[in-house]
Order: C-alpha cells, then structure tokens, then sequence
C-alpha cells in the first residue's frame, strides 16, 4: 500500500529514513512521500534519505532549533503552534494517491512523543485517509523520564490514530551492544518487518501477480483499531535460479515441505519476538503474508497458517496473503496482530501514568495546605499589627 510517512522527533526521523533505504532495496514502491519534522537541527542534518526541501524545523520561536529536551508538554505545544509549517510540507504530497498517513515517532523523547499525537489529529481533520501511528517504546534503563513520557502520550497517541503500530526497544535491546551501533541494528529489524507488511499490499500487476496477493484493503481492514504487533520468520531456500535450473527447466521443488515450512514459520513468527510481546489470544485481528521467492510460496502453507492463528486467537477476522518477491533466497512470514489487548508492557505503562497522576495530585493537596495554612498564619500576623 502507498504510504505517506511522517517522522516525528529524531527516533522518527532516523526510522523513516531507514524505510526509505528499505523501499529502494527490496524496490517496494511503497513510500509515495516522507517528511521528517523536529524542533533540533542537527537532527534534521543528520538524516540521509529523507529529501531536503521535506524537513522541517519546529519550535525555532522556543528552542532556537536545540530540541525540547525530553519535555514532551514542550513537544506538543510547538507542535501546535507550528502546525502550518508541517502542513507546509504535507501540502507537497500527493494524497490522492495514498493508501495512509503513518506518523513515526519515539514515545521516551520530548519531541516525537508530544508532537506526533498534535499531527495524528490534525491530519485525521483534514483528510479521508485512515491515520497509523508507528510508536518507539523506551527501554526500561533509559531513566524515568522517558519511562514517563511514553506512559502520558501512549494513549493520547492511540486515541488520536485510527490503529498505533508498536515496537517495544526493550525487547530488542542486546546486551553489550553501543546504543548507536544498536539503534542501527533495531531499525534494521523495525523496518524490515512493517516494510514488508505494507510493501505487501502494494504489488503491482506485472509483478508476478498469484490469485492470493495481499492486497491494501486487507491490511487497512486488520488495522481497524487499538493497537499492533508484528511477529516475523524466516527461512534460506535454494532458489534455483542458477544455470543448472535454467538448463533442466525449473525446480525439483516439494510441494509438501513447503506447506510444512510455511505452517511452522507462521507459528515461530506469532509465538517468537513480537515487536511488542502479548498474548496472541488477545488479538481482535490478524493477517498472515507470505513472503519470498514465488516458486516458494504455497496456498496450502499461507491456509494453514491462517487457520492455525484463527484457532490461537479464537477471532474471525484472520486474513492471509502472497507476498512474492522474487530473487530472494529468503521465505519468511509476516504476523499481524491488531487490537491486542492482553499487553504487560502496556499494562506496566498505564500503572507509570497513574502513580505520576497521584504524585501530582499529592504535591498540588500539600501545596494548596500549605497555602492555605500560610493565609492563616498571615490572617493572625495581620491581627497582631
Ligand atoms: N528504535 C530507535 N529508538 C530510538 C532511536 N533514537 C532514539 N530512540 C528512542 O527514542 C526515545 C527518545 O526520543 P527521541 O526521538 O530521541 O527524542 P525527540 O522526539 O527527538 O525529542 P527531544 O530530543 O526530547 O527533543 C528514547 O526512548 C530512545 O529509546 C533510534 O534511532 N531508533
């Protein structure tokens, strides 16, 4: 499907330059446009793939292009009060001609996690398309701050987007890995799975169409609301695209054991690392896709795939799909989960946002007695002059 993508703070921004190399390796063809927004220049510089004239600088009036320093209510507001540069740069897209927007942003940082849910909103006003957050978990080492932030914008970001996608850095942090070197790594592995699942939908006649390509509206259908997970696996295959297959005519290819292998990687993709772990019986929907050489690809493998996480999730709405790419020596299966409920990190999160809630509350009760207390002592100094 053609996606406008929206990088939000500098999270955002890297990741949405990552599509974009993603896009032109595995030539996609599904990023129609990518703007990065950020209140810190050096951010905005630093970017590789994300054109020039489709960066914009926020906040400048505030911050003067050195970012909101984690502070997300900061985040927001500049967000709001430069809405129309952003819209500047959205104003270049052509919309017709996308599917969705996908509005990419860290939750931890000040930037990202105020403004993306300030845009999500404002583009859900304006336009038709459906609006998918993708939204960068913090690690839990990263300090309470961050921890904080993600646990205050997490459900306005939710509410604001018709479906937030979630990757959760703590699950795919590895241990004695730099935090540069590991980011390159993580947004390797975010990119790779959601690039897949919306490269899917959109395969274009002429490439080597089968009867049962995912097409867009499949994945607009899963992505009804609530939030996502992605689980995803893969397997080397000989492809046989050597001289020797090219002089005896094709393949001794097993029907059979490719059934069973794509059986097993819809499993080991839903029961392995998801990009955010939950219980896979809590999903209201989910999508199957099948990716990989189209020699490899079977129907009998995506079905029972399918059917599999239908018995696993106990839900209907379970849909399935080719994906084929063709001078890949990799199969592999894509597992989308929308409307997961059953989530810990999240659970952990909403606990995070309540116990701030009443800290809050604790400190204004007590400063408010104190005040009053202050007024008191005030009225009796009055009384003695
Ligand atoms: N996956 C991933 N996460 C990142 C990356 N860079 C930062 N983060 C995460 O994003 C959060 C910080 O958000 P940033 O995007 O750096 O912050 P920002 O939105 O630019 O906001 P400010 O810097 O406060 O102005 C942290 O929780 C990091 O874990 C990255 O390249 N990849």
């Amino acid at each position: 499907m053609k996606l406008a993508l929206i990088g939000f703070g500098q999270a955002g921004g890297k990741v949405v330059d990552e599509f974009l190399a993603f896009d032109d390796r595995i030539d996609g063809g599904f990023i129609e446009s990518a703007v990065a927004v950020n209140s810190a220049t050096t951010d905005l510089k630093g970017l590789e793939h994300v054109p020039r004239e489709n960066r914009v600088l926020i906040g400048q009036a505030r911050v003067k292009g050195h970012g909101v320093g984690a502070d997300n209510e900061l985040g927001a507001a500049v967000a709001e009060e430069d809405i129309d540069e952003i819209q500047g740069a959205i104003d270049s897209i052509p919309v017709h001609e996308i599917d969705a927007f996908l509005v990419v942003a860290g939750m931890g940082g000040g930037t990202g996690s105020g403004g993306a849910p300030v845009l999500a909103k404002h583009l859900k006003r304006i336009y038709t398309q459906p609006v998918y957050g993708l939204g960068i978990l913090p690690g839990m080492d990263e300090g309470g701050i961050y921890t904080l932030n993600a646990a205050r914008s997490f459900q306005t970001f939710v509410d604001e987007v018709d479906n937030l996608l979630v990757f959760d850095n703590d699950v795919w942090r590895s241990a004695g890995e730099s935090v540069e070197g590991g980011y390159d790594r993580i947004n390797r592995e975010i990119v790779e799975r959601f690039g897949l699942l919306f490269a899917a939908g959109e395969v274009e006649e002429g490439d080597h169409v089968a009867e049962s390509v995912v097409d867009s509206s499949e994945i607009i259908n899963t992505l009804s609301n609530g939030i996502s997970t992605i689980g995803y696996a893969s397997e080397t295959v000989e492809t046989n695209s050597g001289l020797l297959s090219s002089l005896t005519g094709g393949d001794d290819f097993d029907e059979g054991a490719a059934t069973n292998r794509m059986t097993s990687l819809v499993r080991k993709a839903a029961l392995g690392r998801l990009t955010l772990p939950c219980d896979v019986a809590s999903a209201d929907r989910g999508l199957v896709v099948a990716t990989g050489p189209p020699s490899h690809l079977n129907r009998k493998g995506v079905e029972r795939g399918r059917q599999w996480l239908e018995d696993e999730t106990g839900s209907m709405e379970i849909r399935g799909g080719d994906y084929p790419i063709p001078h890949r020596d990799e199969v592999g299966a894509i597992v989308l989960l929308s409307g997961v409920t059953d989530v810990p990190r999240i659970d952990q999160l909403q606990q995070v946002a309540i116990e701030a809630q009443e800290t809050t509350e604790e400190v204004r009760a007590t400063a408010e007695e104190d005040f009053s207390s202050l007024m008191d002592t005030g009225g009796e100094l009055d009384a003695l002059f």
